[in-house]
Protein backbone atom coordinates (compact mmCIF):
# COMPACT_ATOMS: atom_id res chain seq x y z
CA UNK A 1 0.00 0.00 0.00
CA UNK A 2 1.46 3.23 -1.11
CA UNK A 3 2.41 5.40 2.38
CA UNK A 4 0.06 8.32 2.54
CA UNK A 5 2.14 10.28 4.96
CA UNK A 6 3.49 13.43 3.82
CA UNK A 7 6.96 13.54 5.65
CA UNK A 8 9.60 16.73 5.67
CA UNK A 9 12.35 13.68 5.94
CA UNK A 10 13.91 12.08 2.44
CA UNK A 11 14.03 8.90 2.10
CA UNK A 12 16.61 6.53 -0.07
CA UNK A 13 14.86 4.89 -2.77
CA UNK A 14 16.37 1.27 -1.10
CA UNK A 15 14.72 2.28 2.12
CA UNK A 16 11.77 3.22 0.50
CA UNK A 17 11.84 -0.14 -1.27
CA UNK A 18 12.88 -2.03 1.38
CA UNK A 19 9.42 -0.47 3.55
CA UNK A 20 7.42 -0.59 0.74
CA UNK A 21 7.99 -4.70 0.31
CA UNK A 22 7.42 -5.06 4.50
CA UNK A 23 4.34 -3.25 3.49
CA UNK A 24 3.08 -5.17 1.22
CA UNK A 25 3.45 -9.13 2.09
CA UNK A 26 0.85 -10.14 -0.24
CA UNK A 27 2.04 -8.97 -3.36
CA UNK A 28 5.52 -9.50 -2.62
CA UNK A 29 4.90 -13.21 -2.03
CA UNK A 30 2.61 -13.39 -5.27
CA UNK A 31 5.58 -12.02 -7.30
CA UNK A 32 7.66 -14.39 -5.38
CA UNK A 33 5.58 -17.33 -6.90
CA UNK A 34 5.03 -15.80 -10.28
CA UNK A 35 7.93 -15.07 -11.53
CA UNK A 36 9.73 -18.79 -11.27
CA UNK A 37 6.63 -20.29 -13.09
CA UNK A 38 7.36 -17.93 -15.95
CA UNK A 39 10.53 -18.71 -16.00
CA UNK A 40 9.96 -22.17 -15.64
CA UNK A 41 7.02 -22.18 -17.90
CA UNK A 42 6.93 -19.75 -20.23
CA UNK A 43 4.57 -16.62 -20.24
CA UNK A 44 2.22 -18.05 -22.31
CA UNK A 45 1.55 -21.21 -20.18
CA UNK A 46 0.81 -18.60 -17.30
CA UNK A 47 -1.29 -16.26 -19.69
CA UNK A 48 -3.19 -19.15 -20.44
CA UNK A 49 -3.81 -20.50 -17.02
CA UNK A 50 -5.01 -16.97 -15.61
CA UNK A 51 -7.21 -17.06 -18.73
CA UNK A 52 -8.75 -19.76 -17.50
CA UNK A 53 -9.05 -19.01 -13.98
CA UNK A 54 -10.68 -16.11 -14.70
CA UNK A 55 -13.15 -18.14 -16.86
CA UNK A 56 -13.62 -20.53 -13.89
CA UNK A 57 -14.97 -17.90 -12.12
CA UNK A 58 -16.64 -16.16 -13.95
CA UNK A 59 -18.53 -19.09 -14.75
CA UNK A 60 -18.87 -19.54 -11.33
CA UNK A 61 -20.08 -16.53 -9.81
CA UNK A 62 -23.12 -16.62 -13.31
CA UNK A 63 -24.02 -19.77 -11.44
CA UNK A 64 -23.92 -19.60 -8.11
CA UNK A 65 -23.48 -15.25 -7.51
CA UNK A 66 -23.86 -16.56 -3.46
CA UNK A 67 -21.10 -18.88 -3.24
CA UNK A 68 -18.79 -17.10 -5.52
CA UNK A 69 -19.66 -14.43 -3.11
CA UNK A 70 -18.79 -16.07 -0.08
CA UNK A 71 -16.05 -18.24 -1.04
CA UNK A 72 -14.05 -15.50 -3.64
CA UNK A 73 -15.74 -12.67 -4.54
CA UNK A 74 -15.73 -10.79 -0.99
CA UNK A 75 -12.23 -11.03 -1.38
CA UNK A 76 -11.88 -10.23 -4.61
CA UNK A 77 -13.87 -7.09 -4.26
CA UNK A 78 -12.39 -6.12 -0.80
CA UNK A 79 -8.67 -6.51 -2.94
CA UNK A 80 -10.44 -4.29 -5.90
CA UNK A 81 -12.33 -1.67 -3.66
CA UNK A 82 -9.11 -1.01 -1.80
CA UNK A 83 -6.47 -0.37 -4.63
CA UNK A 84 -9.19 1.46 -6.80
CA UNK A 85 -11.74 3.00 -4.93
CA UNK A 86 -9.92 3.80 -0.93
CA UNK A 87 -6.58 4.48 -1.52
CA UNK A 88 -6.64 6.25 -4.89
CA UNK A 89 -8.98 9.04 -2.83
CA UNK A 90 -7.51 8.44 0.64
CA UNK A 91 -5.65 11.50 0.83
CA UNK A 92 -7.51 13.81 -0.87
CA UNK A 93 -10.74 12.55 1.12
CA UNK A 94 -9.56 12.73 4.86
CA UNK A 95 -7.67 16.18 3.56
CA UNK A 96 -11.39 17.37 2.15
CA UNK A 97 -12.88 16.26 5.49
CA UNK A 98 -9.87 17.63 7.70
CA UNK A 99 -8.76 14.74 9.30
CA UNK A 100 -5.23 15.33 9.32
CA UNK A 101 -2.40 16.57 11.73
CA UNK A 102 0.72 17.29 11.89
CA UNK A 103 3.97 16.58 14.15
CA UNK A 104 6.28 18.43 15.45
CA UNK A 105 8.48 19.26 12.58
CA UNK A 106 5.38 20.27 10.73
CA UNK A 107 5.15 16.92 8.68
CA UNK A 108 1.37 16.19 7.96
CA UNK A 109 -0.08 13.16 9.02
CA UNK A 110 -2.69 11.11 7.60
CA UNK A 111 -4.77 7.72 8.86
CA UNK A 112 -3.63 5.09 7.45
CA UNK A 113 -6.21 2.39 5.96
CA UNK A 114 -4.71 -0.77 6.85
CA UNK A 115 -7.02 -3.27 5.54
CA UNK A 116 -10.57 -3.51 3.52
CA UNK A 117 -12.91 -5.90 4.51
CA UNK A 118 -15.87 -6.51 1.78
CA UNK A 119 -19.57 -7.99 2.40
CA UNK A 120 -22.18 -7.87 -0.08
CA UNK A 121 -23.76 -4.79 1.21
CA UNK A 122 -21.19 -3.32 3.34
CA UNK A 123 -17.24 -2.24 3.61
CA UNK A 124 -14.93 -2.31 6.41
CA UNK A 125 -11.89 0.19 6.74
CA UNK A 126 -9.53 -0.66 9.50
CA UNK A 127 -8.08 2.48 10.06
CA UNK A 128 -4.94 3.38 12.19
CA UNK A 129 -5.98 6.88 13.49
CA UNK A 130 -3.11 9.35 12.95
CA UNK A 131 -0.68 10.89 15.62
CA UNK A 132 -2.92 13.57 18.36
CA UNK A 133 -6.16 12.05 16.99
CA UNK A 134 -9.19 10.72 18.89
CA UNK A 135 -12.41 8.15 17.79
CA UNK A 136 -14.59 11.47 18.08
CA UNK A 137 -12.68 13.27 14.72
CA UNK A 138 -13.56 10.20 12.56
CA UNK A 139 -16.91 10.19 14.24
CA UNK A 140 -17.29 13.75 13.89
CA UNK A 141 -16.95 13.79 9.95
CA UNK A 142 -18.95 10.29 9.52
CA UNK A 143 -21.28 11.66 6.71
CA UNK A 144 -18.89 13.46 4.81
CA UNK A 145 -16.61 10.50 4.92
CA UNK A 146 -19.59 8.73 3.50
CA UNK A 147 -20.57 10.65 1.13
CA UNK A 148 -17.61 11.27 -0.40
CA UNK A 149 -17.00 7.25 -0.76
CA UNK A 150 -20.85 7.61 -2.34
CA UNK A 151 -22.21 5.03 0.82
CA UNK A 152 -25.50 5.15 1.83
CA UNK A 153 -24.29 5.51 5.39
CA UNK A 154 -21.10 5.12 7.32
CA UNK A 155 -20.74 3.85 11.12
CA UNK A 156 -17.68 3.76 13.98
CA UNK A 157 -16.30 1.25 15.65
CA UNK A 158 -13.61 1.58 18.02
CA UNK A 159 -11.49 -1.99 18.01
CA UNK A 160 -8.59 -0.47 20.07
CA UNK A 161 -6.48 2.58 21.38
CA UNK A 162 -6.06 4.66 18.56
CA UNK A 163 -7.38 1.91 15.90
CA UNK A 164 -10.80 2.07 14.65
CA UNK A 165 -13.41 0.52 11.53
CA UNK A 166 -15.62 2.51 9.35
CA UNK A 167 -18.76 0.19 8.27
CA UNK A 168 -19.97 1.94 4.84
CA UNK A 169 -23.02 0.51 3.41
CA UNK A 170 -22.98 0.39 -0.24
CA UNK A 171 -26.26 -0.48 -1.25
CA UNK A 172 -29.43 -1.85 0.64
CA UNK A 173 -30.81 -5.32 -1.86
CA UNK A 174 -34.12 -5.32 0.20
CA UNK A 175 -34.80 -1.25 -1.49
CA UNK A 176 -36.54 -3.13 -4.30
CA UNK A 177 -36.86 -7.17 -4.16
CA UNK A 178 -40.13 -7.98 -3.55
CA UNK A 179 -40.57 -10.94 -0.94
CA UNK A 180 -43.26 -13.18 -1.87
CA UNK A 181 -45.10 -14.89 0.96
CA UNK A 182 -44.98 -18.70 0.34
CA UNK A 183 -48.14 -20.40 -1.78
CA UNK A 184 -50.35 -22.61 0.66
CA UNK A 185 -49.37 -26.39 -1.17
CA UNK A 186 -51.03 -29.63 -0.63
CA UNK A 187 -47.94 -31.31 -0.66
CA UNK A 188 -47.60 -33.25 2.71
CA UNK A 189 -43.88 -34.89 2.31
CA UNK A 190 -41.78 -34.72 4.98
CA UNK A 191 -39.31 -33.44 3.01
CA UNK A 192 -40.29 -30.18 3.38
CA UNK A 193 -39.25 -29.97 7.11
CA UNK A 194 -35.44 -29.35 4.81
CA UNK A 195 -36.83 -26.66 2.66
CA UNK A 196 -39.18 -24.35 5.17
CA UNK A 197 -38.87 -21.24 2.80
CA UNK A 198 -39.48 -18.07 5.06
CA UNK A 199 -38.41 -15.45 2.74
CA UNK A 200 -35.20 -14.34 0.85
CA UNK A 201 -31.66 -13.60 1.08
CA UNK A 202 -29.95 -10.54 0.15
CA UNK A 203 -28.54 -12.32 -3.07
CA UNK A 204 -32.87 -12.65 -3.99
CA UNK A 205 -32.28 -16.44 -3.63
CA UNK A 206 -35.44 -18.28 -1.06
CA UNK A 207 -34.36 -18.25 2.18
CA UNK A 208 -35.19 -21.58 3.93
CA UNK A 209 -35.19 -23.45 7.46
CA UNK A 210 -34.37 -27.15 7.54
CA UNK A 211 -35.70 -28.44 10.44
CA UNK A 212 -34.68 -31.96 9.68
CA UNK A 213 -31.10 -30.98 10.20
CA UNK A 214 -29.77 -27.87 10.44
CA UNK A 215 -31.81 -25.70 11.91
CA UNK A 216 -33.61 -27.96 14.99
CA UNK A 217 -33.72 -24.49 17.12
CA UNK A 218 -34.16 -20.81 16.29
CA UNK A 219 -33.54 -17.79 18.06
CA UNK A 220 -35.24 -15.11 16.87
CA UNK A 221 -33.81 -11.55 18.17
CA UNK A 222 -35.47 -7.88 17.69
CA UNK A 223 -36.82 -5.22 19.60
CA UNK A 224 -40.16 -3.96 18.98
CA UNK A 225 -41.49 -3.66 15.85
CA UNK A 226 -39.31 -5.49 14.14
CA UNK A 227 -40.60 -8.04 12.08
CA UNK A 228 -40.47 -10.89 14.54
CA UNK A 229 -43.91 -11.58 13.68
CA UNK A 230 -43.39 -12.18 10.05
CA UNK A 231 -41.09 -14.73 11.04
CA UNK A 232 -43.06 -16.69 12.91
CA UNK A 233 -45.84 -16.55 10.67
CA UNK A 234 -43.81 -16.94 8.11
CA UNK A 235 -43.06 -20.24 8.83
CA UNK A 236 -45.95 -21.47 10.12
CA UNK A 237 -47.17 -20.82 6.76
CA UNK A 238 -44.72 -22.69 5.20
CA UNK A 239 -45.92 -25.82 7.35
CA UNK A 240 -48.99 -25.29 6.65
CA UNK A 241 -49.63 -28.42 5.31
CA UNK A 242 -47.76 -30.70 7.45
CA UNK A 243 -49.81 -28.88 9.92
CA UNK A 244 -52.99 -30.15 8.29
CA UNK A 245 -51.86 -33.27 8.09
CA UNK A 246 -50.92 -33.55 11.52
CA UNK A 247 -47.04 -34.33 10.74
CA UNK A 248 -46.25 -30.73 12.69
CA UNK A 249 -47.93 -30.20 15.85
CA UNK A 250 -47.55 -26.49 17.11
CA UNK A 251 -47.64 -25.61 20.73
CA UNK A 252 -47.75 -21.40 21.08
CA UNK A 253 -46.86 -19.71 24.58
CA UNK A 254 -48.12 -16.43 23.87
CA UNK A 255 -47.23 -14.41 26.94
CA UNK A 256 -48.56 -11.00 25.99
CA UNK A 257 -51.94 -11.73 26.81
CA UNK A 258 -52.28 -13.99 23.11
CA UNK A 259 -51.64 -10.57 20.82
CA UNK A 260 -49.48 -12.23 18.60
CA UNK A 261 -50.82 -15.59 17.81
CA UNK A 262 -54.56 -14.79 19.05
CA UNK A 263 -55.57 -15.36 15.82
CA UNK A 264 -54.47 -18.47 14.49
CA UNK A 265 -55.56 -20.29 18.31
CA UNK A 266 -57.38 -22.80 16.18
CA UNK A 267 -54.64 -24.13 14.07
CA UNK A 268 -52.42 -24.69 17.46
CA UNK A 269 -52.22 -27.64 19.34
CA UNK A 270 -51.53 -26.00 22.60
CA UNK A 271 -52.07 -21.99 23.07
CA UNK A 272 -50.92 -20.06 26.25
CA UNK A 273 -51.58 -16.60 26.87
CA UNK A 274 -49.84 -16.14 30.07
CA UNK A 275 -46.19 -17.05 32.19
CA UNK A 276 -48.41 -19.31 34.42
CA UNK A 277 -50.02 -21.20 31.65
CA UNK A 278 -47.25 -20.69 29.21
CA UNK A 279 -45.01 -22.79 32.26
CA UNK A 280 -48.23 -25.71 32.24
CA UNK A 281 -47.53 -25.75 28.63
CA UNK A 282 -43.97 -26.25 28.62
CA UNK A 283 -44.44 -28.77 31.43
CA UNK A 284 -46.76 -30.69 29.17
CA UNK A 285 -44.85 -30.62 26.08
CA UNK A 286 -41.59 -31.90 27.89
CA UNK A 287 -43.68 -34.83 29.31
CA UNK A 288 -45.07 -35.87 26.48
CA UNK A 289 -41.88 -36.01 24.49
CA UNK A 290 -40.77 -37.90 27.54
CA UNK A 291 -42.72 -40.19 27.10
CA UNK A 292 -42.13 -40.63 23.55
CA UNK A 293 -38.25 -40.80 24.01
CA UNK A 294 -39.17 -43.78 26.45
CA UNK A 295 -41.41 -45.44 23.90
CA UNK A 296 -39.21 -45.13 20.72
CA UNK A 297 -35.87 -46.26 23.16
CA UNK A 298 -37.78 -49.35 24.31
CA UNK A 299 -38.57 -50.32 20.61
CA UNK A 300 -35.05 -49.45 19.29
CA UNK A 301 -35.96 -46.91 17.42
CA UNK A 302 -32.87 -44.21 17.38
CA UNK A 303 -34.72 -41.10 15.37
CA UNK A 304 -38.53 -41.13 14.85
CA UNK A 305 -39.52 -40.44 11.35
CA UNK A 306 -42.08 -37.50 11.19
CA UNK A 307 -45.61 -39.17 10.72
CA UNK A 308 -49.01 -37.93 12.22
CA UNK A 309 -48.42 -40.64 15.01
CA UNK A 310 -44.94 -39.18 15.58
CA UNK A 311 -45.16 -35.68 14.77
CA UNK A 312 -42.64 -33.05 14.71
CA UNK A 313 -43.43 -30.59 17.95
CA UNK A 314 -43.03 -27.05 17.07
CA UNK A 315 -43.22 -25.02 20.79
CA UNK A 316 -43.21 -21.71 19.75
CA UNK A 317 -42.11 -19.17 22.59
CA UNK A 318 -43.05 -15.64 21.48
CA UNK A 319 -41.05 -12.69 24.20
CA UNK A 320 -38.94 -15.49 25.91
CA UNK A 321 -38.50 -12.41 28.69
CA UNK A 322 -42.00 -13.19 29.82
CA UNK A 323 -40.87 -16.40 30.72
CA UNK A 324 -37.44 -16.23 32.26
CA UNK A 325 -36.87 -12.81 33.11
CA UNK A 326 -40.13 -11.31 34.36
CA UNK A 327 -42.06 -14.21 35.85
CA UNK A 328 -44.08 -13.91 38.87
CA UNK A 329 -42.09 -16.06 40.63
CA UNK A 330 -38.30 -17.09 40.77
CA UNK A 331 -39.27 -20.84 40.83
CA UNK A 332 -41.14 -20.36 38.06
CA UNK A 333 -38.58 -18.74 36.29
CA UNK A 334 -36.04 -21.54 37.44
CA UNK A 335 -38.38 -24.53 36.22
CA UNK A 336 -39.09 -22.46 33.03
CA UNK A 337 -35.46 -22.53 32.06
CA UNK A 338 -34.48 -26.24 33.26
CA UNK A 339 -37.37 -27.73 30.87
CA UNK A 340 -36.45 -25.37 27.92
CA UNK A 341 -32.74 -26.27 28.18
CA UNK A 342 -34.01 -30.19 28.14
CA UNK A 343 -36.12 -29.69 25.88
CA UNK A 344 -33.26 -27.83 23.75
CA UNK A 345 -30.75 -30.60 24.24
CA UNK A 346 -32.54 -33.96 24.55
CA UNK A 347 -35.74 -34.45 22.01
CA UNK A 348 -34.44 -33.62 18.27
CA UNK A 349 -34.46 -37.28 17.40
CA UNK A 350 -37.82 -37.85 18.73
CA UNK A 351 -39.02 -34.72 17.14
CA UNK A 352 -38.67 -31.72 19.29
CA UNK A 353 -37.94 -28.07 18.13
CA UNK A 354 -38.29 -24.87 19.43
CA UNK A 355 -38.25 -21.71 18.38
CA UNK A 356 -37.89 -18.43 20.70
CA UNK A 357 -38.34 -14.79 19.89
CA UNK A 358 -37.23 -12.29 22.44
CA UNK A 359 -36.50 -8.49 22.17
CA UNK A 360 -33.30 -8.64 24.59
CA UNK A 361 -30.96 -11.42 23.76
CA UNK A 362 -29.20 -10.83 26.88
CA UNK A 363 -28.04 -13.94 29.23
CA UNK A 364 -30.84 -13.05 32.13
CA UNK A 365 -33.17 -13.58 28.97
CA UNK A 366 -32.07 -16.40 27.26
CA UNK A 367 -29.48 -18.08 29.68
CA UNK A 368 -29.47 -20.97 27.30
CA UNK A 369 -28.87 -18.92 24.09
CA UNK A 370 -25.93 -21.17 23.14
CA UNK A 371 -28.19 -24.11 22.49
CA UNK A 372 -30.11 -22.87 19.78
CA UNK A 373 -27.92 -23.62 16.56
CA UNK A 374 -29.92 -21.04 14.69
CA UNK A 375 -29.72 -17.96 15.68
CA UNK A 376 -31.30 -14.18 13.87
CA UNK A 377 -31.03 -11.06 14.65
CA UNK A 378 -33.39 -8.77 13.50
CA UNK A 379 -32.97 -4.60 14.29
CA UNK A 380 -31.56 -4.69 17.50
CA UNK A 381 -31.71 -1.84 20.18
CA UNK A 382 -27.62 -1.79 20.61
CA UNK A 383 -24.76 -3.01 19.18
CA UNK A 384 -23.77 -5.38 22.12
CA UNK A 385 -26.90 -7.55 21.38
CA UNK A 386 -25.59 -8.79 17.82
CA UNK A 387 -22.98 -10.65 19.50
CA UNK A 388 -24.96 -11.47 22.39
CA UNK A 389 -27.37 -13.26 19.61
CA UNK A 390 -25.04 -14.61 16.86
CA UNK A 391 -22.31 -15.37 18.50
CA UNK A 392 -18.77 -13.89 19.44
CA UNK A 393 -17.38 -11.60 16.66
CA UNK A 394 -20.30 -12.16 14.37
CA UNK A 395 -20.93 -8.48 13.78
CA UNK A 396 -17.76 -7.41 13.06
CA UNK A 397 -17.84 -9.67 10.29
CA UNK A 398 -20.68 -7.27 8.63
CA UNK A 399 -23.55 -8.37 10.55
CA UNK A 400 -25.22 -4.47 11.28
CA UNK A 401 -28.24 -5.85 13.06
CA UNK A 402 -28.06 -2.61 14.84
CA UNK A 403 -28.32 -0.67 11.96
CA UNK A 404 -31.14 -1.73 10.05
CA UNK A 405 -33.28 0.78 9.20
CA UNK A 406 -36.80 1.24 10.50
CA UNK A 407 -38.46 1.56 7.62
CA UNK A 408 -37.52 -2.35 6.89
CA UNK A 409 -39.27 -4.82 9.21
CA UNK A 410 -38.43 -8.35 9.08
CA UNK A 411 -34.84 -7.84 7.52
CA UNK A 412 -32.45 -9.80 10.00
CA UNK A 413 -29.17 -11.15 9.47
CA UNK A 414 -29.38 -15.38 10.10
CA UNK A 415 -26.70 -17.35 11.39
CA UNK A 416 -26.54 -20.71 10.98
CA UNK A 417 -24.40 -23.49 12.44
CA UNK A 418 -21.37 -24.46 10.10
CA UNK A 419 -21.44 -20.62 8.95
CA UNK A 420 -19.13 -18.22 9.82
CA UNK A 421 -20.50 -15.04 8.52
CA UNK A 422 -24.59 -14.27 9.09
CA UNK A 423 -26.76 -14.10 5.79
CA UNK A 424 -28.31 -10.85 5.40
CA UNK A 425 -32.28 -12.39 4.92
CA UNK A 426 -35.88 -10.55 4.75
CA UNK A 427 -38.91 -12.38 5.54
CA UNK A 428 -42.03 -12.11 3.73
CA UNK A 429 -45.15 -9.83 5.56
CA UNK A 430 -48.09 -12.22 6.51
CA UNK A 431 -51.26 -9.56 7.02
CA UNK A 432 -54.17 -10.52 8.51
CA UNK A 433 -55.89 -11.71 5.95
CA UNK A 434 -53.35 -14.17 5.21
CA UNK A 435 -53.45 -15.37 8.88
CA UNK A 436 -56.90 -16.06 8.48
CA UNK A 437 -56.46 -17.89 5.42
CA UNK A 438 -53.80 -19.59 6.82
CA UNK A 439 -56.19 -20.47 9.81
CA UNK A 440 -58.43 -21.93 7.39
CA UNK A 441 -56.13 -23.87 5.35
CA UNK A 442 -54.83 -25.71 8.39
CA UNK A 443 -58.06 -26.12 9.74
CA UNK A 444 -59.88 -27.83 7.19
CA UNK A 445 -57.86 -31.09 6.89
CA UNK A 446 -59.27 -33.00 9.89
CA UNK A 447 -55.80 -33.84 11.49
CA UNK A 448 -55.83 -30.39 13.47
CA UNK A 449 -58.77 -30.12 16.60
CA UNK A 450 -59.13 -26.38 17.31
CA UNK A 451 -58.82 -25.23 20.98
CA UNK A 452 -62.34 -23.46 19.61
CA UNK A 453 -65.23 -24.61 18.28
CA UNK A 454 -68.19 -22.47 16.97
CA UNK A 455 -70.62 -22.46 20.07
CA UNK A 456 -73.21 -25.09 19.55
CA UNK A 457 -70.91 -28.07 18.65
CA UNK A 458 -71.46 -30.52 20.82
CA UNK A 459 -68.21 -32.57 20.37
CA UNK A 460 -66.45 -30.82 23.22
CA UNK A 461 -67.46 -30.64 26.71
CA UNK A 462 -67.45 -27.16 27.90
CA UNK A 463 -64.73 -27.32 30.37
CA UNK A 464 -62.01 -27.83 27.41
CA UNK A 465 -63.48 -24.65 25.52
CA UNK A 466 -61.13 -22.02 26.26
CA UNK A 467 -58.56 -24.53 27.98
CA UNK A 468 -55.97 -22.02 27.25
CA UNK A 469 -57.40 -19.62 29.82
CA UNK A 470 -57.52 -22.53 32.57
CA UNK A 471 -55.19 -22.43 35.85
CA UNK A 472 -53.16 -25.35 35.79
CA UNK A 473 -51.81 -25.03 39.37
CA UNK A 474 -55.16 -25.61 40.60
CA UNK A 475 -55.95 -28.46 38.63
CA UNK A 476 -55.21 -31.83 39.98
CA UNK A 477 -52.62 -33.91 38.20
CA UNK A 478 -55.49 -36.47 36.63
CA UNK A 479 -57.56 -33.77 35.40
CA UNK A 480 -54.12 -31.98 33.74
CA UNK A 481 -53.66 -35.28 31.96
CA UNK A 482 -57.54 -35.21 30.59
CA UNK A 483 -56.85 -31.93 29.29
CA UNK A 484 -53.52 -32.25 28.12
CA UNK A 485 -54.31 -35.47 25.67
CA UNK A 486 -57.40 -34.09 24.50
CA UNK A 487 -57.11 -35.12 20.75
CA UNK A 488 -58.76 -36.60 17.60
CA UNK A 489 -59.25 -39.72 18.77
CA UNK A 490 -60.63 -38.96 22.39
CA UNK A 491 -63.40 -36.61 20.31
CA UNK A 492 -64.41 -39.56 18.05
CA UNK A 493 -65.06 -41.82 21.39
CA UNK A 494 -67.16 -38.86 22.91
CA UNK A 495 -69.20 -38.15 20.09
CA UNK A 496 -69.89 -41.63 19.66
N1 LIG B 1 -41.46 -8.74 6.54
C1 LIG B 1 -42.08 -7.57 6.61
N2 LIG B 1 -42.18 -6.80 5.54
C2 LIG B 1 -42.79 -5.60 5.60
N3 LIG B 1 -43.35 -5.08 6.72
C3 LIG B 1 -43.28 -5.81 7.83
C4 LIG B 1 -42.64 -7.09 7.84
N4 LIG B 1 -42.71 -7.57 9.09
C5 LIG B 1 -43.35 -6.66 9.81
N5 LIG B 1 -43.71 -5.60 9.07
C6 LIG B 1 -44.39 -4.38 9.55
O1 LIG B 1 -43.85 -4.06 10.82
C7 LIG B 1 -44.86 -4.03 11.82
C8 LIG B 1 -44.33 -4.65 13.11
O2 LIG B 1 -44.07 -6.00 12.86
P1 LIG B 1 -44.24 -7.12 13.99
O3 LIG B 1 -45.49 -6.90 14.75
O4 LIG B 1 -44.03 -8.43 13.33
O5 LIG B 1 -43.01 -6.77 14.91
P2 LIG B 1 -42.55 -7.49 16.22
O6 LIG B 1 -41.07 -7.59 16.17
O7 LIG B 1 -43.31 -8.78 16.39
O8 LIG B 1 -42.96 -6.45 17.33
P3 LIG B 1 -43.43 -6.71 18.83
O9 LIG B 1 -42.27 -7.30 19.56
O10 LIG B 1 -43.80 -5.36 19.33
O11 LIG B 1 -44.61 -7.66 18.74
C9 LIG B 1 -46.02 -4.81 11.20
O12 LIG B 1 -47.25 -4.34 11.64
C10 LIG B 1 -45.86 -4.59 9.74
O13 LIG B 1 -46.52 -3.40 9.35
Amino acid sequence: MRDTRIEVTSNSPARAVGRWMVRHPRSVSTAAVITPAVVLVGYQAMLMTAGVAVLAGASWRVLDAPTFDRFAGRLLRAWWRRWAVYHRQWLRILVACNLTTSDHRGAVLVPKLRRVRSTWAWDTLFIDLAKGQQPEDVGGVLDRIANSFRARSASLRVLKPGRVAVDLQRREPFDEMPIPLAGLSDSTEVERLRRVVVGRDEYGRDFALDLLKRDLHVLLAGETGAGKGSWLWGLLRSLAPLIRAGVVRVWVIDPKGGMEFGAGREMFHRFATDDRTGLAVMREYTTVLDARKTELGNQGVRTAEPSAETPIELLICDELAAMTAYTTTKSDKAEFETLLSKALTQYRAVGGRIVAATQEPTKDVVPMRGLFPTKIALRLAQSSYVDMCLGEGVRDLGAFADKIPDYMPGVAYAKQDGRREALRVRAAFTADADIAELVEFTTSGGAVVPIRRPIGDDAIAPARDGWADTDFEELEDDEVEEIAYFDGEDEEEESA
